[in-house]
């Protein structure tokens, strides 16, 4: 049966809704990344690229890293976003855009997130890189699936004990990040934790400016808990969405976080262009080890 008009919508070039991308355009690996600018700032140091366009802060380059051919998506900010991008990027490879029905054959998807991110430990500091091993979402989007079965609901529920967590909040869900890309990314100085993605920059991240917190203590409970000898690390605001979704979907998904704040030390990079940029080199290179 292909599926309604008005839940897998085409534009009139028959491109996805919001990615405005063909099947064609799109590579198997893809890199995520929040700023739109930051597209750019990976693909200079392609060989060559292939295609190029954008719709609202989603903006796609495709081409090839020393041979590999690899397509770099801005989500823009926020698990709302990452909603849309994942859906859209499965439908690239999963519906047949002509019949618009689900193939038959699956194919999986290697995503990696390139982001920044503010560490909640003061020993993580300011301009190290970070690997999201699993990440907890506080920001409930998960929640809108059939998604139990993906879930650690035990560290879900050590954690919302823990932090005493106020039940008006969404309820956290954990999910961990692809085995087979923590393999490919992690090396020598390289962190690994567990990353917090929050429905928002200010409060969520626990930031005060003029509002008060519903928890002003939530970052220190945050900081201080440990479920199978295990911390959370960092905070930012799309990991959780992305490894829940891609999990759900079949595709491999980590974050590679840029930590440009520390939150516990009060202290943010002095340079954190320069954060990013020797990020996206390093993960350029991993992947094509
Ligand atoms: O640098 P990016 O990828 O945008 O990621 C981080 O920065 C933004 C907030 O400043 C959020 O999107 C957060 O996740
Ligand atoms: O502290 C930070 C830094 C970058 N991005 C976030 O979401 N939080």
């Amino acid at each position: 049966m292909p599926i309604k008009a008005s839940e897998f919508i085409q534009n009139s070039d028959g491109s996805v809704y919001h990615l405005n991308l063909l099947p064609e355009n799109l590579a198997n690996t893809v890199i995520v990344v929040g700023d739109p600018d930051r597209v750019e700032r990976i693909t200079r140091h392609f060989d060559k690229i292939e295609f190029k366009t954008r719709k609202r802060e989603f903006h796609t380059q495709t081409g090839y890293y020393k041979g590999k051919r690899i397509s770099v998506i801005s989500t823009g900010i926020g698990p709302d976003n990452i909603d849309i991008v994942i859906n859209e990027l499965d439908a690239l490879v999963n519906i047949d855009f002509k019949t618009r029905e689900i193939k038959k054959e699956i194919t999986s998807l290697d995503i990696i997130r390139i982001g920044t991110s503010g560490s909640i430990q003061e020993e993580i500091p300011v301009d190290s890189f970070l690997i999201s091993e699993s990440a907890i979402g506080f920001d409930g989007l998960l929640h809108f699936y059939d998604s139990e079965h993906i879930q650690d609901l035990e560290f879900a529920e050590a954690f919302i004990r823990h932090l005493d967590w106020f039940p008006k909040k969404a309820t956290p869900y954990v999910i961990g990040g692809s085995e087979k890309l923590i393999k490919c990314m992690e090396g020598t100085g390289i962190y690994k934790g567990i990353t917090g993605t929050n429905i928002g920059f200010y409060g969520p991240q626990g930031r005060v400016l003029r509002l008060a917190l519903e928890d002003d203590r939530m970052n220190d409970k945050l900081a201080s808990f440990t479920f199978n000898n295990k911390k959370i690390t960092n905070l930012e605001m799309e990991t959780s969405a992305i490894y829940g979704l891609s999990k759900l979907l079949g595709h491999h998904a980590l974050s590679m976080n840029a930590v440009i704040a520390n939150r516990a030390a009060g202290t943010f990079s002095s340079d954190p262009k320069k954060a990013v940029d020797d990020l996206i080199k390093y993960t350029l290179e991993q992947l094509v080890k």
